[in-house]
């Protein structure tokens, strides 16, 4: 212990800080929020995801299937160096993360250069997000999501909503501000409860008529002004299926850049046995259902969307691995599992 602590005493006389990697990436982070010269720099051996009109860049992987395109700064001023753009498009860039080793990510669309020329130079294709979802591995959904989202948000807070005058971003993104009014206007994300119910043995899915033929999800709805999340659980499964709540706990969470940006808070809840009766109300939902676990099990382990000639029940399918929906589905499977290794 007491070469540890000499370590210690000397490393911070040296003015060196035991921090961690993820405390020392989050500290280099806020730092390109918070200083524009520092981010302007960072642009400059940063690495990018692009965006062509808010389609995603990917690529095809070596082992199948798609992944995320990223970029690095030399590769994305060559580009527009083939393509006759000034290297300051790489300004337009908004800070979404860092790696490890603090090498910072950018979200930039290139909307403005012409699509099959960009593909072309990069090996690569702008892919509709909502496509782009069921092609990448689970592991690139949250960036490209958040990239997109932060995208999104500046292309529609141009202008202030006190004055109508123009807002000006900081060089990370992560702010806009009236010129006039000093306003600060912040990226915003909507909350939105989504909720698993059951009733001890089947659990309640519903379908949109906007949904694609058999998929079924959680019920979800957006939360009031002024709200708590277990008011708006308690709240929507009353106004879209007249039942009511009698306990709900949280289970976690996920950005969701549909209809705009939203941050999904999951729940489980549980309605009384002897009072399962569903009644729609309005027309945002077509149907809800009980699913037994043999159901649910089943198409989960069948996977997303059913694939033209693939077998299985097109008839019923759940939302897939990326969507919080499916992780609520999962957990409460494993939970039935756990209660009948327990019984
Ligand atoms: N990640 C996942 O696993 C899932 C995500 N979702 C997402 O949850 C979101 C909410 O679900 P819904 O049942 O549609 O919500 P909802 O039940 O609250 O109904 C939507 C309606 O709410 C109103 N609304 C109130 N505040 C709104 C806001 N800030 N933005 C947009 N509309 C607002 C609009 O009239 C809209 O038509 C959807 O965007 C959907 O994409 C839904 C299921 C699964
Ligand atoms: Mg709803």
């Amino acid at each position: 212990m007491r070469w540890a602590a000499q370590i210690l005493f000397r490393s911070r006389l040296l003015g060196w800080r035991p921090y961690s990697s993820y405390v020392s990436q989050m500290r280099y982070l806020l730092r390109l929020k918070e200083d524009d010269e520092a981010c302007q720099l960072a642009l400059q051996s940063g690495s990018f995801l692009l965006y062509h009109r808010l389609a995603p860049l990917l690529h095809k992987a070596e082992q199948g299937g798609y992944r995320a395109a990223i970029l690095q700064a030399a590769d994305v001023k060559g580009i527009l160096r083939k393509l006759d753009r000034d290297e300051q498009l790489l300004e337009e860039s908004f800070l979404i993360g860092c790696s490890e080793n603090q090498v910072a990510q950018f979200s930039l669309d290139v909307g403005g250069l012409e699509r099959e020329a960009v593909e072309e130079l990069c090996g690569g294709v702008f892919v509709d997000l909502k496509k782009a979802f069921f092609l990448l591995p689970g592991q690139d959904v949250s960036p490209v999501s958040r990239g997109h989202a932060l995208i999104h948000w500046h292309q529609t807070h141009s202008y202030s909503s006190a004055n109508g005058l123009p807002t000006k971003r900081n060089q990370a993104g992560s702010q806009r501000v009236c010129q006039t009014s000093r306003i600060t206007y912040y990226p915003q994300m909507a909350p939105v409860a989504i909720v698993l119910v059951t009733d001890g043995r089947q659990c309640l899915l519903a379908r949109q008529p906007s949904f694609p033929r058999g998929l079924y999800s959680a019920l979800a709805g957006f939360c009031d002004m002024g709200e708590t999340v277990e008011e708006t659980v308690r709240r929507e499964v009353a106004e879209e299926v007249g039942l009511e709540v009698q306990s709900l706990n949280y289970t976690g969470s996920q950005h969701w850049p549909f209809p705009h940006s939203s941050l999904m808070v999951a729940c489980h809840a549980t309605v009384n046995p002897g009072s399962t009766q569903v009644s729609l109300s309005g027309a945002e939902l077509e149907e809800a259902r009980w699913f037994s676990v043999a159901e649910v099990r089943g198409a989960l382990s069948r996977g997303g969307p059913p694939r033209r000639g693939e077998g299985g029940n097109p008839s019923f399918w759940v939302p897939p691995p990326f969507a919080v929906a499916n992780q609520l589905l999962q957990e409460w499977i494993n939970q039935q599992g756990h209660l009948v290794a327990g019984f």
